[in-house]
C-alpha cells in the first residue's frame, strides 16, 4: 500500500504537534538562552530539575532496550542511554558555574509537572512496546535538537555565549542531529505495520509528550 503521498509515523506525529512545537520557540525560557538573557536562577532551578529528570529518561531507554525485538534496536537503545552521558556531561559543566553541589543533587524534589511528565513516560515503558516507547523518547529528544536550531537559525552568536553557549551547541550538533535520525528510522521502520488505531496511539503518546515538554518550559520559568 505505498502512494506518493504516504506520510512516514514520524511526519504524522510532527504534524498533529506543530502548534505545541511551535510554542516551544515562543516561550520566554527558551527565547532568554537564544538571546542569552535569561536568569540564571531560572537557569539553575531548570538544570538541576532536568537533572532528575533525565535519570528516570534513561530508564525508560533501559526499559526500551529490555523489550527490544532485535539486535538493532538493543543497540539503538544502549546507543541512547550512552549519549545521555554524554548530555550530563554538559549539565555537569552548569552544576561547576552555578555551585550545585552533588549533596544538592541527591535531595532535588521534583516539581509536580516533572514527576507528572517522567512517570507519564515510565508508564509507556512498562505498558507498551519498543515502538510506543520511541515514539515517546522521540518527542523529548528532537523537540530540543529543534529548539537549539531554531535559536541559531534566529541568531548564529548564540552558540558563542559565554554561558548558554555550550547548551545550544550541544543540543544543534550533528551527532546530536544523528542520534535522532537513528531514533526517527526506527519508529518509521518498526510502525510500518500500524493500523490506523495503533498510529492514532503514537500520535496520543507523542501529543502528551509534546505536552509535557512545554509544561517543563513553563514550570521552569515560574520555578514551580
Ligand atoms: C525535559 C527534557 N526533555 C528533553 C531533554 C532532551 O534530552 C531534556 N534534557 N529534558
Amino acid at each position: 500500500m505505498t502512494s506518493i503521498t504516504s506520510q512516514t509515523t514520524t511526519d504524522k506525529l510532527i504534524e498533529a504537534t506543530r502548534e505545541i512545537w511551535k510554542a516551544y520557540n515562543d516561550h520566554p525560557f527558551v527565547t532568554g538562552i537564544g538571546e542569552g538573557s535569561l536568569d540564571r536562577e531560572k537557569f539553575r532551578y531548570y538544570i538541576m530539575q532536568d537533572f532528575w529528570y533525565l535519570k528516570d529518561y534513561t530508564k525508560v531507554f533501559a526499559i526500551g532496550l529490555a523489550k527490544a525485538t532485535n539486535v538493532d534496536n538493543i543497540n539503538l537503545f544502549a546507543q541512547s542511554i550512552a549519549g545521555i552521558s554524554a548530555e550530563l556531561n554538559v549539565h555537569n559543566g552548569f552544576m561547576a558555574q552555578l555551585d550545585i553541589t552533588e549533596e544538592e543533587l541527591d535531595t532535588i524534589q521534583p516539581s509536580l509537572d516533572n514527576l507528572s511528565y517522567t512517570s507519564y513516560m515510565l508508564r509507556v515503558a512498562y505498558e507498551e512496546t519498543e515502538v510506543e516507547i520511541l515514539a515517546a523518547i522521540l518527542s523529548c529528544a528532537y523537540s530540543y535538537e529543534m529548539i537549539a536550531k531554531e535559536i541559531m537559525r534566529h541568531n548564529p552568536d548564540a552558540i558563542h555565549d559565554d554561558f548558554y553557549g555550550s547548551w545550544i551547541q550541544a543540543y544543534g550538533s550533528d551527532t546530536y542531529a544523528a542520534s535522532n535520525q537513528t531514533l526517527i528510522e526506527s519508529l518509521n521502520r518498526l510502525s510500518q505495520h500500524y493500523t490506523d488505531a495503533q498510529i492514532d496511539h503514537l500520535v496520543a503518546i507523542f501529543t502528551a509528550c509534546s505536552r509535557y515538554e512545554l509544561a517543563f518550559w513553563e514550570m521552569s520559568w515560574q520555578m514551580q
